[in-house]
């Protein structure tokens, strides 16, 4: 009884203090004005909460505060001032062009599938002739789209010297293996071949030997016939031998420079050598200056080099510095021969006969030299650009085809095409759309066994053309030779000896070589003489192979650059190519992230590869001897 009583005290007792805080709330609410929040959750429409979770979604952080909607107007009263909006977030599209040069928000965005006939380009009799017999009867897209406007139609335009309407400069970005060299090369040899007189008048600056020997010969097939002189200067050869090879007249100093020879294709530090410490080496005659692989380039600034070898193309302010850099006797006075327009006030502003009249020499006349930047890569960077002083940049993108497909069936046209700029300016690079890719996930204890099984179980190298495997360094890759010389020995000793028995041929290509023995060893891949060849990145830029129809990356590439330029060694000018990446467990995460933020992962396969997969299992006492004999190897 007792305690039945109390529970009732004790029930009365909440019910009076529930009503009492209800009663105290309802009077709060009477005095004071419904808050803002209460407000608004009354009237927000359903549609408005769902924008705000939405934009909630897209920031991916906390809810955002209610919106304040703005006061009613009384009659009588002041119209209310608009509330501040949360602006739209601004799109892709406008944060990729947001502060970027005209030039390149307006550049021309070619198809690659786009082609010409050459004999409808306009170039001369003897060119369409030479290019037909080089087997070249269709210009590719990067060719089509660029040698209009290097060889415009008026004859005026494509003069040696343009002191009064110089040419506008280009910048081209096109994939590996789409034709680069050719779309510079053809309009070099058409403009040059008017020339009477011999002059330096197109330098083309690369990263390496290799690739200045390989430009050359592009020069020399294209310009058969021509009786244009091409010359290299790479520091393979004494300096002396070059000055020979380069210099008409060095014993007099000559204000208009002397050459030998018409074209010269060299890397940038033996440039500098030249224009420093050879007597009448001058660029003031150049009509182009190409600088191929140029993201490479421009961030090799040692030496200075591109400052240096644009001031050269300029006229100087004194005479005395004209001839500052290549000869130091700057108190003789220089022989006034033939001097390029840019160059021509050099004369009234000579010491020894100082002028008060104005002549022509007086009139300001611009450098004729075309400037033209090459790159599958080339860097979008405003402060790499602006350091090359642009004269009025074209920009051609030829933007690969998938990447179009998709933009036009989401997009209106005009956006579709503005993807290839948006895809160069934020660094997306296109492949060639013949080539395949795929990664294997591995060890790393077991990779020289995947590598191997893709050599004898998906056909990777030996009959099916060359295969180039990239190692990290010029000691991996000798070390990855030897290992592949063990595993075929023991795979090739355990066959039978009616079978044929025949080895993966195997080669190193590093910076370790002498020059003379890459080239031999290249000209041995070429041939077919040797099935594998494994490399730095070296021959990763430029380096034209045309059978090589596998590339592995056996250590993965360290950014997207590299592996843009490594797995572009094959499926060149057309051709069908698979290219492989081997990534080991600990990297995988980053090596697909690398994709990813390239917008390139959906396009590289993953292969998976079971333990217990005949094949694989075949080859493992092979690998197991090879690896042995390697330990004593290293260990001796
Ligand atoms: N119009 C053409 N017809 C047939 N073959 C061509 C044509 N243009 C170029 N080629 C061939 O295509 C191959 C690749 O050309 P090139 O080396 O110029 O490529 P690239 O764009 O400079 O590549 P990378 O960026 O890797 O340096 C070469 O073997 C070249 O001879």
């Amino acid at each position: 009884m007792e305690r039945k009583k109390r529970r009732k005290e004790r029930k009365e007792k909440k019910d009076g203090e529930r009503k009492d805080k209800a009663g105290r709330e309802r009077k709060r609410r009477r005095l004071s004005p419904p808050s803002e929040h209460e407000e608004e959750e009354k009237d927000k429409p359903d549609e408005d909460q769902d924008q705000v979770a939405e934009a909630d979604a897209d920031r991916g952080d906390k809810p955002a505060p209610p919106k304040r909607q703005p006061t009613p107007d009384l009659p009588g009263a002041l119209p209310s001032f608009p509330l501040p909006r949360r602006p739209d977030a601004p799109s892709k599209l406008d944060l990729a062009l947001q502060g970027l040069d005209s030039a390149l928000a307006n550049a021309e965005v070619v198809d690659p599938a786009v082609t010409r006939s050459v004999d409808d380009a306009s170039l001369s009799e003897k060119m369409r002739r030479r290019l037909k017999e080089l087997g070249i009867g269709e210009l590719f897209a990067v060719q089509t789209a660029l040698l209009p406007f290097l060889l415009p139609s008026s004859p005026a335009q494509r003069a040696l010297y343009m002191p009064y309407d110089p040419p506008r400069d280009a910048c081209v970005s096109a994939p590996t293996g789409s034709g680069k060299t050719l779309a510079y090369v053809i309009p070099i040899v058409e403009v040059l071949a008017s020339r009477i007189v011999t002059r330096l008048r197109a330098l083309v600056v690369l990263p390496t030997r290799d690739l200045v020997a390989q430009v050359r010969e592009t020069f020399e097939a294209v310009g058969k016939g021509r009786g244009l002189k091409i010359a290299t200067a790479t520091g393979q050869h004494s300096f002396a031998h070059e000055q020979t090879q380069l210099m008409a007249d060095r014993s007099k100093p000559l204000l208009g420079g002397s050459s030998k020879v018409d074209v010269l294709i060299c890397t940038p530090g033996r440039l500098i050598d030249h224009l420093e410490g050879t007597p009448n080496f001058t660029l003031q005659h150049l009509r182009f200056l190409v600088i191929d692989e140029a993201d490479r380039l421009l961030a090799q600034l040692f030496q200075d080099w591109l400052a240096k070898v644009l001031a050269a193309t300029r006229p100087p302010s004194s005479l005395s510095s004209a001839f500052a850099l290549s000869s130091p006797s700057s108190s003789v006075v220089p022989h006034a021969d033939a001097l390029a327009p840019a160059f021509a006030s050099l004369l009234g502003l000579s010491p020894s006969s100082p002028s008060g009249l104005l002549t022509e020499f007086d009139e300001p006349k611009a450098s004729s030299c075309q400037k033209l930047l090459f790159s599958a890569t080339l860097t979008r960077d405003p402060g790499k650009l602006a350091a090359l002083a642009l004269r009025e940049p074209r920009y051609f993108v030829v933007a690969g085809e998938r990447k179009r497909a998709q933009g036009a069936e989401e997009r209106e046209e005009e956006a579709g095409k503005m993807d290839g700029v948006v895809d160069f300016v934020m660094e997306k690079f296109s492949v060639p759309e013949t080539l395949e890719e795929h990664y294997l996930v591995t060890s790393a204890a077991q990779k020289p066994l995947a590598l191997m099984y893709l050599v004898h179980a998906r056909g990777v190298g030996a009959d099916s053309g060359g295969v180039l495997v990239f190692a990290k360094s010029a000691e991996a890759v000798a070390r990855l030779v030897k290992f592949v010389e063990f595993f075929e020995e023991a795979r090739v000793d355990a066959l039978p000896a009616d079978t044929g028995r025949r080895r993966v041929s195997v080669k190193a290509y590093s910076s370790d070589l002498a020059p003379g023995e890459r080239r031999a060893i290249l000209e041995g891949f070429k041939a077919r003489k040797i099935d594998m060849l494994v490399c730095s990145d070296l021959v990763a830029r430029g380096m034209d192979i045309s059978h090589v129809e596998h590339v592995v990356s056996y250590d993965a590439p360290v950014d997207v650059r590299k592996y843009v330029h490594r797995v572009g060694r094959t499926a060149r000018a057309g051709r069908k190519g698979c290219a492989w990446s081997l990534v080991e467990e600990q990297e995988a995460r980053w090596f697909k992230e690398m994709l990813r933020e390239a917008d390139h992962l959906a396009r590289v396969k993953h292969v998976r590869v079971r333990d217990e997969e005949k094949k694989w299992k075949e080859l493992v006492p092979f690998n197991e001897a090879a690896l042995k004999r390697l330990k004593e190897t290293y260990s001796r």
